[in-house]
């Protein structure tokens, strides 16, 4: 990673051309980078307007320029913003005055919101919150995003931090001024009640990070069936475009298929895959390995079974503990039994309700959104790993050994804001971000 002493610049608004474009500059250099191109600093956090100059003298733009100085600024340094209209030409030119001056360089991705973390504007699960916001694609996933950005990730965690030192605090004074056969019964009976309680909160949050993950990452659900069952067909009608070949050979499909769909604020992954059969074709074989892979992972199966067949596979076994809901496919050309689902992509029938039954199901999976705790894998391993540590505390451990165990415990949920042990993970988290943010 680069040096903070250099000044980093970078386009932080979207593509151009756009109306406007935003330039950020950040460190020791943003005020010498205001006055060389804009004439003088205009007055902190006011929005100025200026005549914008390179180093020849020669107009670049008349934008606006705004100087937030730090520590206070988002990043902690000096921060210059550039607001200028959004033509290729005159960012580039713009870039080029800056990047001229002595420390100034190109910001990498991620650089300004590292920066912030390093100058303790944020902690990790902010960080990791504010990618996720700008990732979001669907409402309920910018309403995660906001609350872990917000901060109340980091306030919770924080707090079960302050409880297990406070309960070492207690062991710690008790063994240092109890005298040695008089161990008080009392204090490791306290902090014995209010670790359970702290592992109950612990183990409850984790049970709901898998709900949290479906705003993440999306409710995959599978479509699957024989050949020619129609599953690319309804992938197509499901997603309203022509995302999968549709033929009538049958194993046409090999490779999985997958589009994102947003069901009422549920961000739901829609995979297609190969019909299964006995097949001597190997590429077929292949991507029926990758049919039954997916199957395994997804969080509903569909399987398609065609009016107009007899033979039915039985799927719940490939689909692990995943529900699967039986769909009478190609409606049209037979009649369904009693209770099925039954849908056709030609005349359009029962897709609608399928499409409720899925959001309904995924809904059901994904949980309320309000009660729900944004978790990261990484957040989620390191709370696991504290769970395990502490799950070890028995109560007739000596005091000294049981006040270790919660050092140690404390340490690893350290970790999750980075006050602790992150420096390897700063690169991984960091990279997820854009250039600019
Ligand atoms: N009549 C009728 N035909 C359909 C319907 N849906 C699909 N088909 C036809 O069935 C044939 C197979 O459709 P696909 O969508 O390719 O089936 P698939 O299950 O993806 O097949 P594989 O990828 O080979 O496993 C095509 O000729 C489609 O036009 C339907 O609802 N009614
Ligand atoms: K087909
Ligand atoms: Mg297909």
């Amino acid at each position: 990673m680069a040096t903070m002493n250099e000044t980093i610049v970078a386009l932080s608004s979207g593509g151009l051309p756009s109306g406007v474009a935003v330039l950020r500059l950040s460190g020791t250099m943003a005020t010498v980078a205001i006055r060389t191109l804009a004439g003088s600093v205009p007055p902190e956090r006011r929005a100025s307007l200026r005549v914008l100059k390179d180093h020849d003298g020669q107009i670049i733009d008349r934008g606006i320029v705004v100087f937030f100085p730090g520590p206070d600024s988002v990043t902690g340094e000096d921060l210059a913003e550039f607001h200028l209209h959004g033509g290729k030409a005159v960012v580039a030119a713009c870039l080029a005055a800056l990047t001229a001056l002595p420390d100034v360089r190109l910001a990498q991705p991620g650089e300004f919101t590292r920066r912030s973390f390093i100058n303790g504007r944020i902690d990790l699960t902010e960080a990791e919150g504010l990618a996720d916001l700008l990732a979001a694609e669907t409402e309920g996933q910018r309403r995660q995003a906001v609350m872990q950005a917000g901060g109340e990730t980091r306030a919770l965690y924080e707090g079960w931090m302050k409880r297990l030192t406070f309960c070492r605090a207690m062991l710690e004074a008790d063994f240092d001024f109890a005298d040695e056969d008089d161990v008080s019964d009392d204090v490791a009976a306290d902090v014995s009640r209010e670790i359970s309680d702290l592992l109950a909160e612990m183990r409850g949050y984790v049970s709901h990070a898998h709900q949290g993950e479906i705003f993440r990452n999306g409710f995959s659900v599978a479509i699957a069936g024989v050949p020619n069952a129609g599953k690319s067909s309804l992938m197509n009608a499901l997603a309203r475009r022509d995302v999968a070949i549709v033929s009538d050979i049958p194993g046409t499909t090999r490779d999985l298929i997958e589009v994102s769909l947003d069901l009422r604020g549920i961000p739901v992954r829609l995979i297609d895959t190969a019909g299964l059969r006995d097949s001597p074709d190997r590429i077929e074989q292949l991507g029926m390995d990758r049919a039954r892979e997916a199957l395994s992972h997804a969080g509903l199966v569909l399987h398609l079974v065609p009016s107009d067949d007899a033979m039915e596979l039985t799927l719940n076994d490939l689909a692990n503990e995943a529900p699967v809901l039986k769909v009478r496919s190609k409606s049209d050309l037979g009649t369904a039994q009693d209770g099925e689902l039954a849908i056709s992509t030609r005349t359009g029938e029962g897709l609608d309700e399928l499409v409720e039954r899925i959001a309904q199901i995924a809904a059901e999976a994904a949980g309320d959104p309000s009660q729900l705790v944004p978790v990261h894998t990484r957040q989620r391993d390191i709370i696991g790993q504290a769970i395990l540590v502490l799950s070890d505390c028995q109560d007739d451990l000596p005091l000294e050994i049981y006040a270790e165990v919660l050092r140690s415990a404390s340490e690893r949920l350290g970790a999750l804001t980075g006050q602790r042990g992150v420096e390897d993970m700063l690169d991984v988290i960091f990279s997820q971000f854009c250039i600019g943010k």
